[in-house]
């Protein structure tokens, strides 16, 4: 992301490096935005945080947990590119990874229209990549990859950067299919042309935008990114988000309720409860009050998923969604889980035969440039051999007639042909 200046020192994006694109949504702090990191060619998302209403001790707090998110790194962590400030605006612009399948909102909304459940398969796949996710933010250490589902694990050392979520839901659990940045610049409302941008041809942005939203989306082989945290700590003081946060909490868990402190095991809680809304469509706490709802939550008392899912599942939702904290597993122990082992090891197996795939396709386009160049050097061989049978013909007849073309009778004349034959 950071490119190297002619001078070689290392630069920090600048925002006329972007080019913006389309708005895609709007959250509590602002509009998200596509656009393309120029130098790169990469398309990327921009979400704006106006910080006009904050203190200075909040917007120092607020950098701070930039640079804490900005750091965590992994596969199935939305990728923080960088940020920039607009001082006369008072926003912050913030870079990130675009997931270009939606999120698990609307791959949820999706399934409750077609009236089906999400396939278990799918729902396990979707919650060992969370799991993932969540072991890097509260050990502070990449999960290594499984041998075999029965290794034994090694117990995180006690995490020193421990990362929060704090706000687990839904719409800040990203998918997208690999390869993101190649597929969005053909998807995007916009393509390029010999290097320019110029408007996609035939589309108007928000029919392009449309057809997006009904496009078929194969929820098997979709990445899962986890994306948006650590941010709301410090917004949550804010007098903004007193103010515009209007989302009803069916994800936080009775002791956030109570006051008491975040802890990583209130992102359990709140990941039993998107894996519960995954199977059953709806949350597992739903009331028309929020007093209703957060009575429920604290009481800790909600259905079985549907019968469609395996008791292995409802058990495992229900040991996340319990209101005694000594007793609720942390990230480390949902990882042992042998149903979570089984999803991870095939997600390992699907991605290492997707390379396999990759890699067979870039052998098969080497062989075929190869064959291209050899034809092209048999045919430069032929032409230079015709040559050169025409310039001893030519000189032949020469002797024969006691005719001398001009030059000819410099012994270089033949040889530099000849070279240049055995040259090639
Ligand atoms: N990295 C991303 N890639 C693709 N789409 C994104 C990305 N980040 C956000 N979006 C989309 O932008 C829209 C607004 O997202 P945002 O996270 O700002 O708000 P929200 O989650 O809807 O609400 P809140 O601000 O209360 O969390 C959503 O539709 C979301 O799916």
């Amino acid at each position: 992301m950071y490119r190297r200046t002619p001078g070689n020192e290392i630069k920090k994006p600048h925002r006329s490096d972007f080019q913006v694109l389309e708005e895609i949504g709007r959250g509590s702090f602002g509009s998200v935005r596509k656009v393309i990191y120029n130098p790169t060619k990469t398309v990327m998302v921009r979400k704006e945080i106006k910080y006009g209403h904050m203190n200075s001790k909040e917007r120092q707090q607020l950098i701070a947990e930039c640079s804490i998110v900005s750091q965590l790194k992994q596969s199935n962590i939305v990728e923080f590119f960088s940020w920039d400030f607009d001082e006369q605006k008072e926003v912050l612009y913030l870079y990130m990874e675009y997931c270009n399948k939606g999120d698990l909102s609307q791959m949820i909304k999706r399934y409750k229209q077609e009236r089906r459940y999400v396939p278990e398969k799918i729902v396990w796949s979707i919650f060992a990549q969370v799991l993932t996710a969540l072991y890097k933010c509260h050990y502070g250490e990449d999960l290594s990859p499984l041998t075999t589902i029965y290794d034994r694990m090694k117990q995180p050392a006690k995490g020193k950067n421990i990362v929060i979520h704090r706000d687990l839901k839904p719409g800040n659990i990203f998918l997208s299919y690999d390869d993101p940045n190649k597929i969005n610049i053909e998807n995007s409302a916009i393509q390029y042309n010999n290097g320019l941008l110029t408007n996609f041809k035939g589309y108007t942005k928000n029919e392009k935008i449309e057809n997006n939203k009904n496009e078929n989306i194969d929820y098997n082989l979709v990445n899962v990114k986890l994306g948006d945290f650590g941010l709301a700590k410090s917004l949550e003081t804010s007098i903004q988000f007193a103010t515009t946060y209007v989302g009803t909490p069916y994800y936080m868990s009775p002791e956030v309720l109570n006051d008491q402190p975040y802890s990583p095991l209130s992102d359990i809680w709140s990941l039993g409860c998107v894996i519960f809304e995954m199977c059953s469509l709806h949350p597992p706490f739903q009331a028309k009050t929020y007093s209703e709802l957060t009575n429920k939550i604290k009481s800790g008392k909600f259905e079985r998923i549907p019968e469609y899912y395996s008791n292995g599942l409802n058990s495992i939702i229900h040991s996340m969604i319990d209101v005694n904290l000594r007793t609720r597993p942390s990230t480390y122990e949902l990882l042992q889980d042998i149903q979570i082992r089984t999803a991870r090891k095939s997600l390992q197996l699907e991605k290492f035969e997707r390379n396999l795939l990759d890699y067979e396709k870039e052998l098969i386009n080497i062989e075929k440039l190869l064959e291209k160049q050899s034809l092209e050097y048999e045919r430069g061989l032929n032409q230079l051999k015709e040559q050169f049978d025409t310039a001893v013909e030519e000189r032949a007849r020469e002797i024969l007639s006691g005719q001398k073309k001009k030059g000819s009778d410099n012994p270089r004349f033949y040889d530099k042909r000849l070279a240049e034959y055995y040259r090639r």
